[in-house]
C-alpha cells in the first residue's frame, strides 16, 4: 500500500500541497482529481523524489520511501505529465534504454519491447525516431516504458492527453487488467469524466486542500448526484464561468487601452 501522510509543500509561505493523506490500495484504480493548480503535479513531484516535502511522509508498505530511494523507483512505473523522450532515439531504441536502465536482462528487453510496441500499435514505427510520433504516440511510448520493468506502482499523470478514443479505450481496459493483478495505481487527471470511468476510488483536491475521498459509488449516494461532475462543483467553489468568459471578451476589445 502506498501512504500519503500528512504531506506538505510551502512556496514561501503558501501552502501549495496542505496536510495531504490519502492512500492508494493494491488492485484497485485510486483517481486524483482536481482543477488546475490545485496541487496534484506538485504532489506527485513530492511523491516520485522530485521535490522534498516541507512536512509529511510518503510510505510504501509502511516504510518512508526516503529511507529507500533505490528500492522504491525499482517498484515504480512513472507517466508524467510532460513527455521528457529521447526525440531522436526510434521508439524501439527508447525502450530498449528504459529496458537496459531497469536492469533488465537483454532477452526480456527485447521480448517486452516489442510485444509492447505490438499491443500498442507502434511496432509499425518501431524504427521511426520518436520526434516523427504524434502526441498520442509519444504519449503510448511513455506508458510502454512505464511498464517494461512491470512495476507494482503506477503513477499516471494525465495519460491520456493527446490519444485518440481507441488507444483511450485500450487503456482503460488496461488499467482494470493491471488492477486485477493487484498493483497500485494512481491515476492523476482534471477531467472528471475520465476519473469517474476509471477509477473505483477517488480523492479531490482543490486549493493544495483534500475536499473529499471515498468511492465514486458512495460520493454519489452521499450527494444525490449522478455524476462526478456534479459532486464536484458541489464540492469547490465555482467560479461564475460565464462572467469571466464575458470580461475575457471585453478586455480584448480594441480602444480599451
Ligand atoms: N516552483 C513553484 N514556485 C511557486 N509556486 C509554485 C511552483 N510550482 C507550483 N506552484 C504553484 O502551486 C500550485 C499548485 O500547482 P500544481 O502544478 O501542483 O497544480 P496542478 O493541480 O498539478 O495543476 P495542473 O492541472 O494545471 O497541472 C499552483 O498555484 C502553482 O502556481
Amino acid at each position: 500500500m502506498l501512504e500519503l501522510a500528512g504531506l506538505t509543500k510551502y512556496y514561501r509561505n503558501n501552502a501549495v500541497v496542505d496536510d495531504v493523506s490519502f492512500q492508494v490500495l493494491p488492485g484497485e484504480v485510486t483517481g486524483y482529481l482536481g482543477p488546475n493548480g490545485s496541487g496534484k503535479s506538485t504532489t506527485v513531484k513530492m511523491i516520485t523524489g522530485l521535490l522534498a516535502p516541507s512536512a509529511g511522509k510518503v510510505l510504501l508498505d509502511g516504510r518512508d520511501i526516503s529511507t529507500d530511494w533505490t528500492g522504491f523507483k525499482r517498484r515504480l512505473g512513472y507517466v508524467p505529465e510532460e513527455a521528457i523522450l529521447y526525440s531522436y532515439l526510434t521508439g524501439l531504441e527508447y525502450l530498449r534504454l528504459i529496458g537496459r536502465l531497469r536492469g533488465l536482462r537483454e532477452r526480456e528487453v527485447e521480448q517486452r519491447a516489442n510485444d509492447l510496441l505490438e499491443l500498442f500499435s507502434l511496432h509499425a514505427f518501431r524504427h521511426g525516431a520518436i520526434s516523427t510520433y504524434s502526441k498520442g504516440m509519444r504519449q503510448r511510448i511513455l506508458i510502454s516504458a512505464a511498464l517494461m520493468h512491470n512495476p507494482d506502482l503506477l503513477i499516471l499523470d494525465e495519460p491520456l492527453s493527446g490519444m485518440d478514443v481507441t488507444s483511450a479505450q485500450l487503456f482503460k481496459h488496461l488499467l482494470d487488467e493491471l488492477a486485477r493483478q493487484g498493483k497500485m495505481i494512481l491515476y492523476i487527471s482534471h477531467v472528471l469524466e475520465v476519473v469517474e470511468r476509471v477509477c473505483e476510488r477517488v480523492v479531490i483536491i482543490y486549493k493544495g486542500r483534500i475536499m473529499a475521498n471515498d468511492s465514486v459509488e458512495r460520493l454519489r449516494d452521499l450527494m444525490h448526484l449522478s455524476s462526478l461532475e456534479q459532486i464536484f462543483s458541489e464540492l469547490v467553489e465555482q467560479r461564475d464561468l460565464q462572467a469571466v468568459a464575458r470580461d475575457i471578451a471585453t478586455v480584448i476589445q480594441p480602444g480599451r487601452v
